[in-house]
């Protein structure tokens, strides 16, 4: 079930600012999600080195879970055995699963694209499988995820071909696998009936780097009438400047009152930019990955701890964070009058110490500051003021630290 509700959209919208910004409800089977929102990545059925109620207490609303690694391990027999991903990893709200596509895309070589789907070898163990717009959508079946991902293929920015490889995607290539995408869209949604599932499907626009193909993907897919539409084939090597040009060209055209759902995207600049052209949904790597390899988010400008400047440095790691690295069990920033939290010559010293509670605490503050960030979006939406918030996070995030 999903049910998306439009509360807002950005007074500005066809101003100068252009801006397509939208505040909405998403309701699914696990709870309500309030758009927009940041989308934490769990891979192996856990966002690493984070627990669930930390998860809960820094305001996480729904989390992502990777159908494909799930698959491999611990393997659908133990998900049937807990009824789903939400009672084997103990998180009771909404879960999106992705379909397994990309991340077998991101083996690389050791798969082979067909019609009828992916064959590919276990990089667990080897063993050879085959992933299909069916399969997939068994598998994310067994795993019960509210948002389910239609099994796809991402367009790669430069093309794999053996007499092409290296080069940029043509736009034959880039139109065929499009074309494969949409005719997978329709498998699953078959698929998809046929299994009864009560969860909502989405599907995904592609088309590369081309405008008339991301036009044809997205009427392709709006003729099968999904709930939700995810744009992909972004963030996949392609320079800044074509991700903003096909997203400035195909976000403020998706369907007005179904949720837009932005794949694998981004840094804050980008979360901030997809907002502006009418994304509602977003998930990245980068808050936990970026944590456990020193570079830390913060409302002045990224941070990397282990330069030597931070270390006999007391001050926390952003003064207006109030995540429990930052403000400690006060949960009160320091620029509100806390004193409470860790200091970045703490965290400088763990990280040269290489131990374990570095990463921990960094990926909740990274965390924290992404979802907070969404929060902040959508108070200034709220209150009709996001043209001014733009302003001032491009002019803090200028600042810093
Ligand atoms: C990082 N850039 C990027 N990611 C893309 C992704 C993956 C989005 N993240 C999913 C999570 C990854 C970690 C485990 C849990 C699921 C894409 N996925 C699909 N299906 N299609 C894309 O075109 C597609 C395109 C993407 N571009
Ligand atoms: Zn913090």
């Amino acid at each position: 079930m999903l049910k998306f509700e439009l509360l807002k959209t950005d007074p500005a919208e066809g101003s100068y600012l252009g801006s397509h910004a939208r505040r909405g409800t998403l309701t699914l089977n696990h709870g309500v999600v309030q758009t927009p929102i940041f989308m934490p990545v769990g891979t192996y059925g856990t966002v690493k080195g984070v627990m669930p109620q930390s998860l809960h207490d820094m305001g996480a609303q729904i989390i992502l879970g990777n159908t494909f690694h799930l698959w491999m391990r611990p393997g659908l027999d133990v998900m049937e055995k807990f009824g789903g991903l939400h009672q084997f990893e103990k998180w009771d709200k909404p879960i999106l699963t992705d379909s397994g596509g990309f991340q077998v895309w991101s083996l690389g070589e050791m798969r082979k694209i067909s019609e009828e789907g992916v064959k590919f070898a276990s990089p667990v163990n080897g063993d050879k499988l085959f992933l299909t717009p069916e399969i997939s959508m068994q598998i994310q079946t067994t795993l019960n995820s509210d948002i389910v991902m239609q099994f796809d293929e991402c367009t790669p920015y430069l093309s794999v071909e053996p007499k092409t490889k290296g080069l940029v995607t043509t736009e034959r290539e880039a139109r065929s696998s499009m074309e494969l995408s949409l005719r997978w869209a329709k498998r699953c949604q078959e698929e998809f009936a046929r299994l009864n599932n009560p969860n909502a499907l989405f599907g995904i626009v592609q088309g590369g780097m081309h405008e008339h193909l991301r036009d044809e993907s997205l009427a392709g897919l709006e003729a099968l009438d999904f709930p939700g539409i995810a744009v992909g084939g972004l963030s996949v090597g392609e320079p800044k400047e074509d991700m903003m040009r096909v997203l400035k060209h195909i976000g403020p055209k998706l369907p007005k009152h179904k949720p837009h759902y932005l794949m694998g995207v981004g840094t804050p600049e980008d979360l901030i930019a997809g907002v502006q052209n009418g994304i509602d949904m977003f998930d990245c790597v980068m808050p936990t990955r970026n944590a456990r390899n020193g570079t830390l988010f913060s409302r002045y400008g990224d941070l990397k701890i282990r330069n030597a400047r931070h270390k006999s440095d007391p001050q926390p790691l952003d003064v207006t964070c109030t995540c429990h690295a930052c403000a400690g069990k006060s949960g009160v920033s320091w620029a509100d009058g806390g004193r409470d939290g860790f200091s970045r010559a703490y965290l400088h010293h763990l990280d040269r110490c290489g131990e374990m509670l570095g990463p921990m605490l960094a990926s909740i503050h990274n965390l924290h500051y992404y979802l907070n960030l969404m929060q902040e979006v959508r108070d200034a939406l709220d209150a009709g003021t996001f043209g001014a918030f733009v302003n001032q996070f491009h002019t803090d995030r200028a600042r810093g630290v």
